[in-house]
């Protein structure tokens, strides 16, 4: 790395976190009052505390996950929270998966795709099954419920929020087939956002893109290997939920050094419409 780079990328950094704090600031939790918001993924975790935060914030929840009775006890907690309403969905989510009916009867003002599939943090074994499983999960069921709730988005001027990780922008060791997943997220919903934009589609996209948070999951999985501490997961999810409710394009939870040369990857992006030709906005 030149000279000139060694000192560009940290200004160009600190620039870009001044940004991204700063933009922060700006949110008020009756932002969320109200509002029809689904959460999958939410009977434990990062998922089941943004639930909590919305609760608190008095939207109205449906929860989704494949565990009938801890969802049970989520919308119960959401009630006592304050929820304007709290309603579940329980089964598997894969790629023939349609967004849950019940709070679509209403409209639909945020969806939050949070749920992931088992996986290991050990060496790829080479098992494709696996991967093609956890594409399934991970991102085909990402994909259907985002085209199934985007009728009632564009009517509402609502916001997608897609949950992923560090491991989907950076190529970590130990996390072959969830980091393919990931990545395919950033594809997808990236170039869906550039889209969006071109055709003044009034639906924000944000990535969330998340460090190692202390899950009951994350942690029985990974906390002998890395030499780092997780982050509170309480604290993550109020950040995806400001993200969401800012329409930020990205949501990097915990800041680390792997970001700073992510931004300018970022910011090329915002140049891809600049390369083609459109007439009316269509190609
Ligand atoms: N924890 C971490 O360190 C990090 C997490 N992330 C991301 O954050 C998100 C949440 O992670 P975390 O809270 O740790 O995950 P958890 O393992 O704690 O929770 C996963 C949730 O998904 C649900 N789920 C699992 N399989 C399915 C399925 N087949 N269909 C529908 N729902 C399913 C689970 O409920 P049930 O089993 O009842 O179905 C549970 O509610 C994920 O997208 C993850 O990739 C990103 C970076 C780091
Ligand atoms: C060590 C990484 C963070 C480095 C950085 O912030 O610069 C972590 C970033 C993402 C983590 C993985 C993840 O996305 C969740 C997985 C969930 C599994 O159940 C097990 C753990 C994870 C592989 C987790 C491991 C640490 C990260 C790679």
């Amino acid at each position: 790395m030149g000279r000139l780079q060694k000192i560009l990328i940290p200004f160009l950094g600190l620039v870009l976190a001044f940004c991204f704090y700063s933009a922060r600031e700006n949110f008020k939790p009756e932002m969320l009052k109200g509002k029809r918001v689904i959460v999958t993924g939410a009977s434990t975790g990062i998922g089941e505390q943004m639930a909590y935060h919305l609760a608190r914030m008095g939207a109205h929840v449906l929860v989704t996950a494949r565990t009938e009775a801890k969802l049970q006890k989520v919308v119960e907690r959401c009630r006592e929270l304050g929820a304007g309403s709290a309603q579940l969905v329980s089964g598997t989510l894969s790629h023939h998966t349609l967004t849950p009916a019940p709070l679509l009867s209403g409209g639909l003002d945020m969806l939050i795709l949070n749920h992931v599939g088992k996986s290991y943090f050990s060496y790829f074994d080479g098992d494709v099954r696996h991967i093609q499983k956890l594409l399934d999960i991970n991102f085909l069921s990402y994909v259907a419920m985002t085209v199934s709730a985007l009728p009632m988005l564009k009517q509402s001027g609502g916001s997608i929020v897609v949950v992923s990780s560090m491991a989907g922008k950076v190529g970590f060791p130990f996390t072959v087939p969830y980091s393919a997943t990931k990545f395919a997220l950033d594809g997808f919903f990236s170039s869906l956002r550039q889209e969006f934009s071109i055709q003044n589609v009034n639906v924000s996209i944000t990535l969330c893109i998340l460090s190692f948070i202390d899950t009951e999951s994350a942690v029985r999985a990974a906390a002998d290997v890395l030499q780092m501490s997780p982050a509170p997961k309480e604290e993550c999810a109020l950040e995806i939920i400001k993200g969401g409710a800012l329409r930020q394009r990205e949501v990097y939870y915990k800041y680390t050094l792997t970001k700073i040369p992510l931004l300018l990857r970022d910011w090329a992006a915002e140049l891809t419409p600049s390369l083609f030709h459109f007439r009316n906005n269509s190609l």
